[in-house]
């Protein structure tokens, strides 16, 4: 079991795709195979990146990583049909929100070495942010492969598993948020009048010139916030709005929303 050296991604959605289409990108459709449920979708990935659809069993056989990418909801039906071909030469890696690894542990041979990561969509463009932790049954070594592979799509953290849920709120569904302000954003520059396909570029360079330099300098966001607002100016009249809105609160309940709920999805049948 130990000799197979090939991914299957079980579950070709909107994540699996995401980290499929990375791993292709950077290491080439050699040994990779998707699961997919619905036949079009499945079609629609080989056309995309050249690689095989096959079910379970075929997806064991060739595979030493299993990485589970169908929403926590549908993962107990897959496991109880994976488990007859899984071995502890696998190593099982679940992105699954919510869903601990020893659920996914307890659903599969005794022995089975599983990571869980939280990963996101932003791997799509080699800039994904992916976080790790050790199943029972999971080492350094198992991480370390795990790392190794998520690493090629962007940066990656590990953590103790308890911390998942705030990760999973944070980085998992935080691309999310940032679509939102910059949906809201544009909103307000069609609002004043300027072209909608300007307003878009307006907002992404900026969007994306603010996170690199939050990145590159280091610097706390106060300051660099700080740094644009001049005195009496016109974005310390904007700041002020955000505040009397409790932007600053309003996004601090929505993460905490989010991590409670990556807890509710946890539970045996996902309920509130
Ligand atoms: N979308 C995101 O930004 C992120 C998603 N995740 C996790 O990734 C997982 C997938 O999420 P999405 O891609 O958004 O969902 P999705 O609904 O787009 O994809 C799930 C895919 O799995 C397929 N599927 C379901 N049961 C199957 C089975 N038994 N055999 C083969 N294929 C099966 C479905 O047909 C679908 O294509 C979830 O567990 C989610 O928590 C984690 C991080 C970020
Ligand atoms: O919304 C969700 O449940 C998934 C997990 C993190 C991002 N998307």
């Amino acid at each position: 079991m130990g000799e197979r050296r090939g991914l299957a991604v079980l579950g070709g959605g909107k994540m699996g795709e995401a980290l499929l289409a990375g791993l292709v990108r950077r290491q080439g459709a050699d040994g990779v195979v998707v699961c997919e449920r619905h036949p079009e979708r499945g079609a629609e990935l080989a056309a995309r990146y050249g690689i095989d659809v096959v079910g379970f069993e075929e997806a064991a056989a060739r595979s030493r990583v299993l990485l589970l990418a169908v929403k926590p909801q549908d993962l107990p039906a897959l496991l109880e049909r994976l488990a007859p071909s899984v071995g502890p030469g696998h190593l099982v890696v679940s992105i699954a929100a919510g869903i601990s690894t020893a659920t996914v542990e307890a659903a599969l041979p005794a022995g089975v070495p599983v990571v869980r990561v939280m990963p996101n969509t932003p791997a799509l463009v080699d800039e994904g942010m992916s976080v790790l932790s050790a199943g029972a049954s999971a080492g350094e070594a198992e991480l370390d492969e795990a790392e190794a592979l998520l690493s090629t799509v962007g940066r990656v953290a590990r953590v103790p598993e308890y911390q998942q849920d705030a990760v999973t709120a944070l980085s998992g569904s935080g691309p999310a948020y940032f679509f939102y302000l910059v949906e809201a954003m544009v909103d307000a520059g069609v609002l004043l009048g300027l072209p909608r396909a300007l307003t878009t570029e307006l907002v992404v360079q900026t969007a994306l010139g603010s996170a690199v330099m939050l990145r590159e300098s280091g610097e706390h966001p106060a300051q660099l916030r700080d740094a644009v607002s001049s005195p009496g100016g016109t974005t310390i009249a904007g700041i002020r709005e955000l505040e009397r809105h409790s932007v600053r609160s309003a996004l601090i309940a929505a993460i905490e929303a989010a991590a409670r709920r990556s807890v509710e999805l946890g539970r045996a049948d996902g309920s509130r």
